[in-house]
C-alpha cells in the first residue's frame, strides 16, 4: 500500500509472522515484497510487504473494492504486480502452480452443469489433466473423504448445478482440501453458509491448517465466525493496509485512521461490529459508507 505511516506499522508486522498454529520455524508459506497493483492508473494498493508462515491463519478484511480478491489473484498467478514480488514456497507465482487450494468467490454453478457432486470435488485432484480419469481406488477414498468432512456425503451423486448456494460452496471448499494444500486462499468462502456449516466449515480449515501446516488467506467481511483461529488480519482500506494481530488491528482508533475517517468497533457478545468507515472513493459504484459491517 502507500508508503506512509500508517503501512509502516506496527513495527515489524509486515514481515514477521507471529507466532503461528504449531509447526517448525522454516522458510515463509508465501510472501510479498514490495508489491504494488495497478489497473490502469489506479494503484489498488502499493508497496506490501507480508510473511504468512506455514500453519498460520490470516483474514483479509476491508471494504469493497479495496483490493482483496485481487490479492488472490496476484497469488495465483492470475494477475500481474506492476512493481515487487510474490513467492510461493520461496518461489515466483505462476498460473496453475501446484499447492495451492483456492476457494474461489461464490458463483452459481449452471444448473445444467453435466457433473455430480463427487466428480466436481475429484477436479481437485485431477482437473487440470486432459482425458478421462483413470479409476483409482485412493481417489475415490480421498473424495469419499473430503465429502464427509464438510458434510456433503449425502448429495455425492446429484448434479451439482441443482444443489443450493450452500451445498454447492461446500463442495468447493472439499475440491480446494483435497491435494492438502500448502497454502489455502479462500475467497469469502462462508458466503451462503448457514451458521451451523459456518462453524465446521471454519473448525474443518483450522484442523487442516494445524495438521497439515498449510498456510490459510481467508478474505471475509465478517471476521467473527473465524475470530477463534485469526493468528493476524491484513485489513486493507483507501489504498492503505495495516498487518497484526486481531486486538491490535481491530481498534476504533487504527481503522479511523486507516479509513481516514471516524469508525468504531464495537465489542458485542464477543463478536466485533464495525460501524462506519468504508470512504466514498472506495465505493466507486454506490458512494456510500458501509454502516453496521461485522468485522
Ligand atoms: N481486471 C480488472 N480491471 C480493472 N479493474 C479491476 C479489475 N479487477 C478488479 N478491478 C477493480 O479493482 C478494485 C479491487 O477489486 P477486488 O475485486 O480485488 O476488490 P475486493 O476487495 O475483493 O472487493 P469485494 O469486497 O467487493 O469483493 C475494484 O475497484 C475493482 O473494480
Amino acid at each position: 500500500m502507500r508508503a506512509d505511516p500508517l503501512s509502516a506499522a506496527p513495527a515489524g508486522a509486515t514481515t514477521a509472522a507471529p507466532a503461528p498454529a504449531p509447526g517448525p520455524p522454516g522458510p515463509s508459506a508465501l510472501s510479498l515484497r514490495g508489491a504494488t497493483l495497478r489497473y490502469g492508473s489506479r494503484a489498488v494498493w502499493s508497496d506490501l510487504d507480508l510473511d504468512v508462515a506455514p500453519g498460520e491463519f490470516l483474514a483479509v478484511l476491508g471494504a469493497n473494492g479495496s483490493g482483496k480478491t485481487s490479492l488472490l489473484r496476484v497469488l495465483l498467478g492470475q494477475q500481474a504486480l506492476a512493481t515487487g514480488s510474490a513467492t510461493i514456497a520461496g518461489r515466483p507465482v505462476r498460473r496453475g502452480g501446484r499447492g495451492i487450494g483456492y476457494v474461489p468467490q461464490q458463483k452459481g454453478l449452471d444448473p445444467t452443469t453435466p457433473l455430480r457432486a463427487r466428480d466436481f470435488v475429484r477436479l481437485g485432484i485431477d482437473g487440470h489433466r486432459w482425458g478421462p480419469w483413470l479409476p483409482s481406488r485412493s481417489a475415490t477414498l480421498r473424495v469419499d473423504a473430503a465429502l464427509a468432512a464438510v458434510g456433503a456425503t449425502g448429495y455425492a451423486r446429484t448434479p451439482v448445478g441443482t444443489l443450493s448456494g450452500g451445498e454447492q460452496q461446500r463442495l468447493r471448499i472439499a475440491q480446494a482440501l483435497i491435494t492438502d494444500p500448502a497454502v489455502l486462499l479462500c475467497d469469502e468462502p462462508l458466503l451462503s453458509l448457514d451458521l451451523h456449516h459456518q462453524q465446521s466449515v471454519s473448525a474443518l480449515i483450522d484442523r487442516r491448517r494445524r495438521e497439515s501446516g498449510a498456510a490459510v488467506l481467508f478474505v471475509t467481511h465478517d471476521i467473527n465466525p473465524v475470530l477463534p483461529y485469526v493468528d493476524r488480519v491484513l485489513y486493507l482500506a483507501a489504498g492503505r493496509f495495516r498487518v497484526g494481530p486481531p486486538e491490535e488491528v481491530m481498534t476504533s482508533a487504527v481503522l479511523s485512521e486507516l479509513y481516514g475517517s471516524p469508525v468504531e468497533v464495537v465489542h458485542s457478545g464477543g463478536r466485533l461490529i464495525v460501524v462506519g468507515g468504508a470512504a466514498p472513493s472506495e465505493h466507486p459504484h454506490c458512494g456510500a459508507h458501509d454502516e453496521g459491517r461485522v468485522a
